[in-house]
């Protein structure tokens, strides 16, 4: 049985439905990225997750045990950083720590938490809350997830207004976690940290799960993409139209996405016989981004 699963979970905010038959797993030791757009129903999924909010029908099972509105026994096991946690100005982050470890009934070995969470205890961990930066907070943050020596952590946009070196260490963080063994459900806007880090994804739109597949399977799927900068690239464009291709500007150049049987060299001789002068010509895989793009206009397509 996977460490979290959710069956056909829905949740209503009147007619509305922020959450439509929902259905996916987190296997134990996994990275799982939750990604849509805004407003898909992340948030409220992760909220109904970890207790937070109640769900109007459907199942969450985590660790073996039914998660509701009223069971939070069931979340001694889950560490979450969805809404803000309460941070003192006053207090270090040592003793933030302290404060959140008398919650538990388990010993927290607190200076191997501040360790594992790179709390240096003499640059960080002695400053007052007020001074620290967004990326100290982020981890105090996450330390704060981790005191119940959880198997699963939530984390809502973790890397959210941090500098690319505090995305890189929460990014290490992480990683480093998940190598002992701690699940992870992650969502972000920042894609291509996502491409790096999660081992799953879970792709949510309005409320509904559109495709969960292992981030190897999805950008396998993704296509290739011909990038061509020629002397006219209008006439590029309306070439790729005459042709049917999916094609879009780029800057200087036009990316047309490799259609189903056709090489490159294909594409090359229509655009030569065309008598555009090509400048360069490379080809590229598809990244996480443009391939959940690409998705979202397939799931809004079929739904017209
Ligand atoms: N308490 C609430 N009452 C009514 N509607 C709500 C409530 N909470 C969320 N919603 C609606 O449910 C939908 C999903 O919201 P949610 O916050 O889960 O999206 P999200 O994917 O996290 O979006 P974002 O990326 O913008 O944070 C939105 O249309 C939102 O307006």
């Amino acid at each position: 049985m996977a460490l979290l699963e959710l069956r056909n979970v829905s949740k209503n905010f009147g007619h509305y439905k922020a959450m439509d038959q929902v259905s996916f797993n987190v296997e134990a030791g996994r990275i799982v990225g939750l990604i849509g757009p805004n407003g898909a129903g992340k948030s409220t999924t992760m909220r109904a997750i970890t207790g937070l909010m109640s769900y109007s029908s459907g199942d969450i099972t985590f660790d073996n045990q039914p998660v509701t509105f009223s069971n939070h026994k069931a979340l001694d096991k889950m560490g979450n950083l969805i809404e803000y946690p309460s941070i003192y100005p006053n207090l270090t982050a040592l003793d933030h720590l302290k404060l959140y470890a008398m919650e538990t009934k388990e010993a927290v070995n607190i200076p191997e938490l501040m360790h594992q969470t790179g709390i240096d205890g003499d640059k960080f961990g002695k400053r007052k809350a007020k001074n620290f930066s967004l990326g100290m907070k982020q981890r105090l943050g996450i330390a704060i997830s981790l005191v119940r020596n959880p198997k699963l952590v939530i984390l809502d946009e973790p890397m959210n207004g941090l500098d690319p070196q505090s995305v890189h260490d929460v990014r290490e963080l992480i990683r480093s976690l998940a190598d002992k063994g701690v699940s992870f459900l992650i969502s972000s806007h920042l894609l291509d940290e996502l491409q790096r880090l999660a081992d799953d994804l879970v792709i949510i739109n309005q409320g509904k799960i559109i495709k969960t597949a292992t981030m190897e399977e999805f950008l396998q799927n993704g296509q290739t993409q011909i990038l061509i900068k020629t002397n006219d690239n209008q006439a590029l464009l309306a070439l790729a139209q005459k042709y049917d291709w999916q094609a879009h500007r780029d800057g200087d150049r036009v990316i047309i996405n490799k259609v189903e049987g056709m090489t490159v060299q294909d594409v090359l001789a229509k655009v030569t016989e065309a008598k555009l002068e090509v400048k360069t010509i490379n080809t590229a895989e598809e990244n996480l981004e443009e391939h959940l793009l690409n998705l979202l206009k397939d799931d809004k397509k079929e739904e017209a």
